[in-house]
């Protein structure tokens, strides 16, 4: 069961800002007439104005929306890969939004990890030099580093693939070695910024299984960025969705695709209404079973709403 209580939460965003602006410029979020100039500038770009929302220990918290919503810049706020422009950014109880730079490594090196889209391997590197890169960097022996590159390697499915460069291996092997790189670091967090989709649909699939499966061992707390609703609903125990830098619904999947805030929501969900309803008749969608569809519960919720 999911607790609800101050202390569960693994990470907390209040009020948070992100102005990106050609100069450097004071901006007071709060002043409202600025924002609205800010809007029309073209020299300001409003990214993501006053996300508010909080990760509970050990749940996957999906950010969705279209491109250019502002998630990607909000999960980067999170290990000030992007600085914020204002609010506060709180993880396991330590507020990182205040964090002196020089404090920052530590921060991130304990409690962070992060996955990208694009693997980020270094080619000339090994599988298993790769993994470890981080653990040298923070000087661990060599025995250690070894040891954990190995069990992470192991959890992913990359076993007897150490030696490999990473060019011998496909997308999807790849993704692997960056989420093993992630894993070895054993920090309670992990962000992923769309992590599975330059990849094909079945193997997009099948790391997604992947994931769920290594978290229920793990159980660590997972911020995951996509733009693809099945993708949130298959990972997401709570999403959000983003549009134009708010969060316009927030909320189980299901009682999202049962109950959508609005059009922008509704759109996004038009489809995958319409898949459950088929296959509450009994059909079949690109050949796959509808057992598949995740969502659980949901055709009861649609059913009162409609
Ligand atoms: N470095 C930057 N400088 C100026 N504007 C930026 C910068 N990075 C992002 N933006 C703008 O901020 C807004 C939000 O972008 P962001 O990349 O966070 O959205 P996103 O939802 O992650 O989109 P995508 O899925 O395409 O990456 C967009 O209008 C984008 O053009």
């Amino acid at each position: 069961m999911i607790h609800t209580t101050k202390a569960s939460k693994a990470l907390e965003i209040k009020d948070l800002w992100k102005v990106y602006t050609k100069k450097d410029i004071d901006i007071d979020v709060e002043n409202g007439d600025l924002i609205t100039e800010l809007d029309k500038s073209e020299d300001a770009v409003v990214a993501v104005r006053g996300v508010s929302l909080a990760a509970r220990q050990g749940e996957v918290f999906v950010i969705m929306g279209l491109s250019g919503s502002g998630k990607s810049t909000l999960i980067r706020c999170v290990i000030r890969l992007i600085e914020p422009t204002s609010g506060e950014i709180w993880v396991n109880g330590q507020e990182v939004s205040s964090l002196p730079k020089k404090d920052l490594t530590e921060f991130r090196r304990k409690q962070i990890a992060m996955v990208f889209q694009h693997y980020g391997l270094l080619p000339h590197k090994t599988i298993i030099d790769n993994v470890e890169f981080g653990l040298k960097l923070q000087g661990i022996s060599e025995k250690e580093r070894r040891e954990r590159s190995n069990v992470a390697l192991e959890r992913v499915g990359l076993k007897g693939w150490e030696n490999y460069y990473p060019s011998s291996l496909s997308g999807g092997m790849r993704q692997r070695v960056g989420i093993a790189r992630a894993l070895v670091m054993d920090t309670p967090i992990l962000l992923m910024d769309e992590p599975f989709s330059g990849l094909d649909p079945l193997i997009r699939r099948e790391m997604q299984d992947e994931l769920i499966r290594l978290q229920k061992e793990l159980k660590k707390t997972i911020f995951f960025v996509t733009h693809d609703l099945d993708e949130a609903m298959r990972m997401g125990d709570r999403m959000a969705v983003m549009k134009n830098g708010t969060i316009v619904q927030m909320g189980a999947p299901a009682q999202i695709l049962a109950n959508p805030a609005d059009e922008y929501v509704a759109r996004f969900v038009q489809d995958k209404r319409r898949q459950i309803q088929m296959a509450d008749e009994g059909a079949f969608v690109n050949g796959e079973s509808m057992d598949e569809i995740p969502g659980e519960g949901v055709m009861d919720h649609i059913s009162r709403e409609s």
